[in-house]
């Protein structure tokens, strides 16, 4: 199963914190994680503050984490590599 460091894991729910470079780029993650969320019928928690994103993943309908929430984890640290990059 996927786990990445930049998770970590808060009861049913594992969380990752994004800094973005400003708020445009952090609104552009969002938009970017929203295609994948909806491909994938999975869709996360997600607070906003000016250029920082706190992302929280759970399985709502199971009641715990499933292999979607890593799924996603692992499609939203690729965005976040992509735009820290400078690739989109
Ligand atoms: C009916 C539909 O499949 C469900 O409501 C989906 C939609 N997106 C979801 N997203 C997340 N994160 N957890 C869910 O349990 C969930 N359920």
């Amino acid at each position: 199963m996927y786990e990445a460091s930049e998770w970590r894991r808060e009861g049913d729910t594992i969380r990752r914190t994004v800094v973005a470079r400003d708020f445009r780029t952090a609104i552009a993650i969002v938009n970017d994680i929203a295609e994948q969320a909806e491909a994938l019928n999975h869709h996360p928690d997600i607070d906003i503050r000016w250029r920082t994103l706190h992302l929280a993943l759970t399985t709502h309908d199971a009641g715990g984490l499933t292999d979607l929430d890593y799924k996603l984890a692992a499609r939203i640290d690729a965005i976040v590599a992509d735009h820290e990059s400078g690739k989109s």
